[in-house]
């Protein structure tokens, strides 16, 4: 971004200035850098000539410099350390570390004492101000001018009494984002070192981190970087937290990660930063302590987060905050993913009203699951839960199987009858898995029974009433299966009283949390969590499979790991998903980057590697996957792989 190098060699500069003098601007043909160009049209503008006398120039007395280094105690006490490291760097090089404040006047130098009298000369001494108004284009007035860290080489200086300088400054901001000051290294230019701009901003980093630590120290800090490796060094992104989870703080990284300006500090919720709650990022620092958290960020990709919530955990250690205590089954799903909740909260409005649920998502989502939880939270607990996958059932069994027979009533039934699964469902909730598979006669049957409450065993034998609630679930979209004229349009219609899409486990945004109660109910009573690097692996793919697939690697983990052991590692997950997560073009859920990338064809990828895997045995690449075999054979022949 900044070239650290002259801009042009010294007779182009020479040339480019001689033109801005006679005709009041640069031609474009002269390559001088913008940020050069702009400063030089500033600095003549300001009436200053580069060969001659200095304007009156601020120069504080003594009594004025330690009034002004009284007002700027903190900085300097901030800033104190680091220049002392910064002139340990560069001792022996020629050269003087200088902070200076808001206005560009110098409060501290340090430097070798053979070049700090040749820059006396300039008046690079505490108390003067080279403010770019007084003393043409310098890297400090030009970096306070800019707002940007900045270099100034040799002839790039507007005024030539300086061109014998080479100078690098970076601005100092307060966490706030309000400017507070530059730190700048000058020296002998012919001794330039392209080094040293990277090592000014990092030292001017380091101050800004040090004045947010001690403004924001006891407040909840979030460090984070796209990188785990990033968090813990100066390019870490730092956000402090108000109480109730309004950004008020932010280190410069942290706002150019996140796109903010300093504007929006004090009116930005994190949750509309990350997709992340507040109370769940308690829970995790309180269970977890500083493990490393990946997140979704509101703006596309992935951010590894690190919570501190010291201070403010130990001030609520009287009451800790808790893995929010789930009041039913319901809110047990409820782990922090917007979809989720949302479908939630419409689930729990119909729960006790005679309203048919239709749950859609693909295989391994955990519609039966969602079923079972509405079943549990709802006024039919006491009573039975009876789930039938209409896909695993052969077409000349199912409607036995449903609404049951009288004795004798075909060849190889039972003698003495069956009352069926809906009968069985009496009282209850019946769950009609993969509803959009049943076949149509049947779909005329089941309409009946929903319409008349009552159902009639093949075979004869008087209707008995029932009375259930009903929830369906299909991976299909129903509506297009009606419209095609594989279903029928008035059980459709008669099922769809509120339809509830439950999202893939790729497209869930609260991915730590669901990690972390599911092993919680693998492994209870056990604090187990992972190695970063396999964190942010499983955070990425896709999961073709959805939870069962994560819910089946998470199995095999924690059989693996060794009793006292807390970390999950490469080693403790089934081969084939490492090999998986490892591949270079592996299967990743929208991260970032990968946004492009079809999540279909990556299923297709991942399927046709378990099915070579298992040497074409179906039921071991359907257990690969975490998927049944009907759902593997669908989606073979959906994908045209069959
Ligand atoms: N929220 C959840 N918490 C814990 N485990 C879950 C959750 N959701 C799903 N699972 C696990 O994933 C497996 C698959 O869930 P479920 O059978 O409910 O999915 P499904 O969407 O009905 O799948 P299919 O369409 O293949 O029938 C379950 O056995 C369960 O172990």
């Amino acid at each position: 971004m900044f070239d650290t190098q002259p801009k042009g060699p010294g007779a182009v500069l020479r040339q480019a200035r001689s033109r801005l003098l006679e005709s009041g601007d640069i031609p474009s043909e002269l390559p001088v850098d913008a940020v050069v160009a702009r400063s030089w049209r500033r600095s003549l503008r300001a009436g200053l000539m580069p060969a001659g006398r200095l304007p009156e120039v601020v120069h504080l007395s003594g009594a004025q410099l330690a009034r002004l280094r009284e007002r700027q105690q903190e900085l300097l006490a901030h800033a104190r350390p680091v220049m002392e490291y910064l002139y340990r760097q560069t001792r022996d090089s020629d050269s003087m570390v200088i902070l200076a404040d808001d206005r560009g006047l110098l409060l501290q130098a340090m430097g070798d004492s053979a070049f700090l009298s040749r820059a006396e000369r300039v008046a690079l001494a505490p108390g003067a101000s080279w403010a770019e108004r007084y003393r043409g284009t310098n890297a400090i007035g030009t970096a306070l001018a800019e707002a940007e860290p900045v270099v100034i080489n040799g002839p790039e200086h507007y005024l030539e009494r300086n061109a014998f300088l080479t100078c690098a400054a970076a601005p100092v901001a307060a966490p706030d984002g309000t400017l507070l000051g530059v730190l700048d290294i000058s020296g002998d230019h012919r001794r330039h070192h392209p080094h040293t701009f990277c090592l000014v901003r990092s030292a001017a980093q380091m101050i800004e981190n040090g004045l947010f630590e001690a403004r924001h120290g006891g407040n909840l800090q979030l460090r984070f970087h796209p990188l785990a490796e990033g968090i813990g060094t100066v390019a870490e992104g730092v956000l402090a937290l108000s109480e109730d989870g309004y950004v008020i703080g932010a280190n410069r990284a942290g706002l150019e990660i996140l796109g903010l300006r300093p504007a929006d500090l004090g009116a930005q919720h994190l949750e509309r930063l990350l997709h992340v709650r507040l109370e769940d990022l308690l829970a995790w620092a309180y269970r977890r302590g500083s493990e490393i958290m990946p997140v979704q960020a509101s703006r596309g990709g992935r951010l590894f987060v690190r919570v501190e919530a010291g201070r403010v955990l130990r001030m609520t250690a009287a009451a800790p905050v808790p893995a929010a205590a789930p009041t039913d089954a319901l809110a047990a799903l409820d782990t922090g993913c917007g979809h989720i909740r949302a479908a939630v909260t419409k689930a729990r409005r119909v729960l006790d009203k005679a309203i048919p649920v239709l749950l859609q998502g693909e295989s391994g989502v955990g519609k039966e699951v969602f079923a079972k939880a509405m079943h549990d939270s709802g006024p039919r607990r006491e009573q039975a839960f009876v789930a039938v996958d209409c896909s695993a059932l052969p077409e000349n069994l199912i409607e036995a199987e449903l609404f049951g027979y009288a004795p004798g009533a075909y060849t190889g039934a039972r003698r003495t009858g069956s009352p069926g699964r809906i009968r069985e469902a009496d009282g209850g909730t019946l769950f009609l898995d993969e509803i959009g598979d049943m076949p149509l006669a049947m779909q005329s049957r089941l309409l009946r029974v929903l319409q008349e409450r009552q159902v009639t065993p093949l075979g004869g034998g008087k209707p008995v009433a029932v009375d259930f609630a009903l929830v369906c679930a299909t991976h299909r979209n129903l509506k297009a299966e009606m419209e095609a004229g594989r279903f029928r349009a008035d059980l459709y219609y008669r099922l769809n009283g509120l339809t509830l899409m439950l999202p893939a486990l790729r497209e869930r945004t609260d991915f730590p949390f669901l990690l972390d109660r599911l092993l919680a109910d693998l492994a209870p009573g056990r604090r187990i969590g992972f190695e970063t690097e396999v964190a942010g692996a499983l955070a990425d793919f896709a999961w073709p499979g959805n939870i069962r697939q994560l819910v089946n690697a998470l199995r095999t983990a924690c059989a693996l790991l060794d009793e006292r052991a807390t970390r999950i590692g490469w080693a403790h997950l089934p081969d084939d998903l490492v090999e998986e997560l490892r591949a270079p073009a592996r299967c990743l859920r929208r991260a970032g980057g990968e946004a492009g990338e079809d999540l279909r064809s990556l299923s297709a990828v991942a399927i046709r590697r378990a099915v070579e895997a298992s040497a074409g045995n179906m039921s071991e690449a359907a257990r690969r996957l975490g998927i049944s075999r009907n759902t593997l054979y669908r989606r073979l022949k959906r994908g045209g792989l069959a």
